[in-house]
Parts: C-alpha cells; structure tokens; sequence
C-alpha cells in the first residue's frame, strides 16, 4: 500500500494569471506509516489532499496510488479508484442526521453493491476498532464531537482502502480529544498498514507521526523524521 506524487504542480486561476497551489511536489507516503504535512494557511496543504485524492487533476506530475498511475484514467475508473483504494477523512464528519453510526459506514458498502449482511458485520467490526461497540445504534446528536468523528475515521475505512487522507482531522475538538483521534488513525494505520496522510495545524500531533513534511508557497521540503 503506497501513495506516490512525483513532480506534481498545480495551479489556480488568479485574476488574469495563474497562481502556483503546487510546486513540483515529490512526496512518497509507504504502507503502514503516518506522514504528517504542516505549513501555513495557504501553503497547499488542502490542494496537496485533493491531487491525492484523485478529485483533482495535476497541471503536470503523477499520482500513483497503490503503484497505479492514475494519469489518463477516465473519471468513471478514478471514482472506482477512490472507492476502492482512498478513504477519505474531512475535518468535518459529515455524518447524516437520521442515520445510526453502524448505518453510515453501511451506507458506503452499498454504493458499492455489497450484500447487507456481510456490510452490517464490518461496520461493528470497524466500529469496535475505534472504540465505539457500544455506540453502534447511536445517531450522530447521541454522540460526542470526539465520537463523532471516530465514526468518520471508521466510515473512510469501510471499503478496506491503501491510503487513507486525513484533513485536520481534530480541528472541532479540545486538546486531549483531539490527541486521542490522532492516537487512534496513528494505531489503524500501523495496524491496517494504510499510507496515510495526516495534514495538521497544531504542532503536537506531529510527535504521532513517522515523518513530517512541509510545505511552505507550494513547495515541499523533503519529509525529515518526526520527533
Ligand atoms: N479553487 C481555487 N481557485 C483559486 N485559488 C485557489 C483555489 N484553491 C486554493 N487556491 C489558492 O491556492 C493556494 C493554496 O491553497 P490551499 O487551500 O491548498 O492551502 P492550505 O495550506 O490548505 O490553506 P489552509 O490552511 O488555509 O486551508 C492559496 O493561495 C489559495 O488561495
């Protein structure tokens, strides 16, 4: 499982010019570990998540996700792609108000077309792995903010992805919840062996992470070990 950007630029329409959200940016996230991406409003940390995520189309460069290079596939095999290889974690949960937690990581294997059973029995089964058995009939105003966003982590995982992208993921919650939801992507990671991409403001989840990259105008420095 890997996600891999190589040389990427990307660029925005700007008055009567173009402004760089991206420049050339080579970034290798291996299976298995957590690599962080910091840098300041407006560095080209969301733009980076959405070229990963395969939602956007680079100027130049390529995005390989689990050693598939998605340059030139058409957008019915990208929708696939993300379905079945991206899980993707907003830093918002979004979660849909008249649904149980155990029904919105349901929801995601049957637009997939999964069967019903086998979909209910990895729905408890991942939300077990993130704390919440005992939540699983519970709508999202039963839960906490901290939990809710645990059911958004579980959901991204619903379909078993390589890479898992995670945007700000603590930014609604306080301090120590917010540590133990980077706690808990830092221990599916290691245990599902995802390449995950972690973007974060707040320099205390960075001692979770394996590596720390930053981007600083759209460009990256290369990642240098955390800690
Ligand atoms: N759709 C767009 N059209 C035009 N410019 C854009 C667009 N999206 C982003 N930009 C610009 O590209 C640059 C990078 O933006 P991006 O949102 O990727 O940064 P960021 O690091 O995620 O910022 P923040 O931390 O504030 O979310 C910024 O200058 C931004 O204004």
């Amino acid at each position: 499982m890997s996600l891999i950007l190589t040389d990427v630029t990307l660029t925005h329409p700007d008055g009567d010019g173009r402004l760089t959200a991206l420049d050339r940016v080579t970034l290798e996230v291996p299976g298995g570990g957590l690599t962080a991406v910091v840098g300041p409003s407006g560095s080209g940390k969301s733009s980076l998540l959405a070229v990963a995520a395969t939602l956007i189309t680079p100027d130049s460069g390529t995005v390989a996700v689990d050693g598939t290079d998605t340059t030139g596939l058409s957008r019915g095999e990208l929708a696939g792609l993300r379905r079945h290889r991206i899980g993707i974690v907003f830093q918002q949960p979004n979660l849909l108000p008249s649904l149980t937690a155990a029904e919105q990581l349901q929801v995601m294997a049957r637009l997939d077309g999964r069967r019903p059973r086998s979909a209910r029995g990895r729905a408890l089964e991942l939300l077990d792995a993130v704390g919440l058995a005992d939540h699983a009939g519970r709508r999202p105003h039963q839960l906490s903010g901290g939990q809710r966003q645990r059911v958004n982590i579980a959901r991204a995982l619903m379909n078993d992805p390589g890479v898992l992208l995670v945007d700000e993921p603590t930014s609604a919650l306080d301090h120590e919840r917010g540590a133990a939801v980077v706690d808990l992507i830092t221990r599916l990671t290691r245990e599902r062996g995802t390449a995950t991409v972690l973007v974060t403001h707040d320099r205390a989840q960075l001692a979770a992470a394996d590596r720390v990259a930053r981007l600083h105008d759209g460009r990256l420095s290369p990642p240098d070990p955390a800690g």
